[in-house]
């Protein structure tokens, strides 16, 4: 739950999202809940399938009519689960926005990008043509195209990949809206790509106050660019923390074991060879069925008959602070840099993450809105002999 005094930009609240087919019932997204403010980047990670996109898609009101959303989303205030289709139109683009993983099919081939992000704000603002072409060449100006008023006559398939995306940005932001939402904005680009592609998310971010919800497989990415973090599981919301937490001491056994599947240079050589990728054994459970119970205990070492009998609940959990923990977070941040793997070979001497120069450090980022919390009966410890018995947690 959030604690800052300030409403958070976008408040969701055991969202929920089913889709009936003639064949089959999915439960995409199962008692999702989660807050985000003003200026902050949320990044949402999970295997493929998971429901980040679904999630994104119901947060927006676009999911197509097979679908039942329940639960709320609150924007500014405003109920948006359940608002007729002409209130949220009246929202998307102007108070929340979306861009996507592959700008080339959400652009229109045979208008020019400067008409495009133009037509945005006519529609929004009701502004002039000329008002919006001026308008629009200083938003291209803004996500860093360069000569953008030149760049604005070009027609999308004039442009690369990187500058595509840009345009989208440009069209997501094009009348301030206070959260945006970017799935996957990176995927398709070259890491130096990327890396200007994230920049001008966190100017949004700085600049404008606009609050992210950043959605990516890469957690590199993450590691550089989120406030914190969420991770979905099957549909369900097992962890959320501030990202340096998140990285030095995952608390639920599948954030575990997605850190472990990440591939970090230098680590098996440094480990005596015993730093192997760690794979999560067994399979994703099928979102057909909605059990009560923890749906990863069947891949869960950490797991006995309790979690196969009562589902866990997101808790609130105590914050490692001592010293030697916090050493521990800071490595575990130093893991990843943008690309997922350190800039540099493994110990003896430890890499730094990537842009640290730059960035402050960890310790200096934001306090946190929301504690860290899992939804687990048994957390993770901090510290092999130090396993928490869920009556030592400090629920809040
Ligand atoms: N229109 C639909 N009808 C039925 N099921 C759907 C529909 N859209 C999505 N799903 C299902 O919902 C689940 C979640 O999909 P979603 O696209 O949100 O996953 P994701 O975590 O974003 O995956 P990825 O990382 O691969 O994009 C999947 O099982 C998917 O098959």
């Amino acid at each position: 739950m959030t604690t800052s005094a300030a409403p958070p930009a976008l408040s969701v609240r055991d969202l929920s999202v089913v889709f009936r087919t003639p064949t089959r019932v999915v439960h995409a997204v199962d008692g999702l809940s989660y807050d985000i403010a003003a200026g902050e980047v949320l990044a949402v990670v999970g295997e493929s399938g998971c429901g980040k996109s679904v999630t994104s898609t119901a947060v927006m009101g676009l999911l197509p009519p097979t679908a039942s959303v329940g639960g709320s989303v609150r924007l500014g205030g405003r109920e948006l689960v359940g608002a007729d289709e002409s209130e949220l139109r009246d929202v998307r683009g102007r108070e929340i926005a979306m861009i996507f993983q592959e700008p080339m099919t959400s652009l229109n081939p045979v208008l020019t990008i400067g008409r495009q992000v133009g037509e945005v704000l006519r529609r929004h603002q009701g502004i002039g043509r000329r008002e919006a072409r001026e308008r629009a060449v200083d938003l291209l100006d803004l996500v860093g195209i360069p000569a953008p008023a030149q760049r604005a006559r070009d027609y999308p398939h004039q442009l690369s990949g990187g500058m595509r995306q840009r345009v989208m940005i440009a069209i997501a932001i094009a009348c301030d809206p206070a959260v945006l939402i970017a799935d996957e904005p990176t995927t398709a680009l070259d890491v130096t790509v990327q890396a200007g592609i994230l920049e001008v998310l966190q100017s949004l971010r700085e600049r404008l106050g606009t609050a992210i919800v950043l959605i990516t497989h890469d957690l590199g990415v993450v590691a550089d660019t989120a406030d914190r973090v969420l991770v979905m599981y099957a549909g369900r919301g097992v962890e959320q923390a501030p990202v340096d937490e998140l990285f030095g001491a995952p608390r639920h056994p599948y954030t575990r074991g997605l850190l472990g599947a990440v591939p970090v240079p230098g680590r098996r050589r440094a480990e005596g060879g015993r730093g192997r990728l760690q794979e999560i054994p067994g399979l994703v459970p099928s979102l057909t069925e909605q059990p009560d119970h923890c749906t990863f205990q069947p891949r869960c070492s950490y797991a006995d008959e309790r979690c196969g009998e009562q589902r866990p609940p997101l808790r609130a959990l105590r914050a490692p602070r001592a010293p030697r923990e916090r050493d521990e977070r800071r490595e575990g941040y130093e893991r990843y840099g943008r690309t997922g793997q350190p800039e540099r070979s493994g110990p003896p001497e430890r890499p730094e993450p990537h842009g640290q120069s730059e960035r402050p450090e960890p310790s200096e980022r934001p306090e946190p809105h929301e504690p860290h919390e899992a939804a687990c009966w048994y957390p993770v410890p901090i510290h092999p002999e130090h396993r928490e018995r869920p009556e030592e947690e400090a629920a809040s």
